[in-house]
């Protein structure tokens, strides 16, 4: 679905991400990890357009469709080609209502596919639904968290990158998270980038795990292989 190939990525004269490469299989849940700073927003925000890339390549391909070269496409036409974001720290429009936050994400559709907020993301949300019309800004952490999930998904994305989804939340409520995780890219069949600090998350939902140390794919496989040692070498904080 998407390749990343030798990405590299400068803030200013800061070299931020280096000969990144990185494979999201279609139906698959791919986790990346790494310590604060080490360059996991920063890689979201160049697959997402936000960021230019200096160098390297990002491949898009859906079943039966030629390649698309990701880089050539601007940022619109990145979520309307199937890419969904929820970025670390949610970014709903809090005055606004739960039905008017998701009518405004629709609106970067501009197409007849996308005229009605799908009846998945309710059926997904029931508690949206019945809160439709409340100010947004009222919600709870998690009615929140939830809202910016809902957004990224009326436009009924292929590949669903989530950054840092269970920040600011209980144990509890992680467990509840890594099953809506689990149930978008089991049942939903959502190919899905999930960036966590919570070990915990990645080794319930994610299949493949990514590790960027200072910008650098230090370690990259299958979730089985992230044993202690890799996790006291790349993720623990002295
Ligand atoms: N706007 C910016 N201008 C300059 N440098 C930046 C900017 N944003 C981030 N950086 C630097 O880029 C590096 C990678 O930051 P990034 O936010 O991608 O890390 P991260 O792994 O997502 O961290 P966190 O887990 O804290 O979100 C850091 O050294 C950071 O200081």
């Amino acid at each position: 679905m998407l390749s990343l190939r030798a990405v590299n990525q400068f803030y200013g004269q800061n070299h931020i991400l280096w000969d990144v490469d990185l494979d999201l299989p279609p139906g698959t849940c791919t986790g990346v990890l790494g310590r604060p700073g080490m360059g996991k927003t920063t890689l979201v925000n160049c697959i997402m357009g936000h960021l230019p890339v200096n160098s390297g390549s990002m491949t898009w391909q859906e079943d039966g469709a030629p390649p698309k070269n990701l880089l050539l496409q601007p940022m619109e036409t990145r979520a309307r080609m199937g890419i969904g974001y929820v970025p670390q720290g949610r970014h709903i429009f809090s005055q606004l209502t739960i039905e008017e936050n998701l009518l405004i994400a629709l609106l970067a559709g501009q197409d007849d596919r996308h005229r009605a907020i799908p009846p998945m993301v309710y059926e997904l949300f029931p508690h949206l639904y019945s809160l439709r019309h409340q100010r947004s800004g009222e919600l709870s952490v998690e009615q929140q968290q939830q809202l910016a999930l809902a957004r990224a998904l009326v436009l009924q994305p292929k590949l669903l990158i989530l950054d840092e989804p269970t920040e600011g939340m209980s144990p509890w409520l992680e467990e509840e998270m890594g099953n809506l995780i689990h149930r978008l890219n089991h049942d939903f069949g959502l190919t899905i980038l999930l960036l966590e600090q919570r070990l915990s998350v990645i080794r319930r939902v994610a299949h493949y795990f990514l590790l960027l140390h200072r910008g650098r794919n230090v370690a990259q496989g299958n979730v089985a292989q992230l044993d202690d040692p890799m996790v006291n070498m790349w993720l623990t904080v002295s």
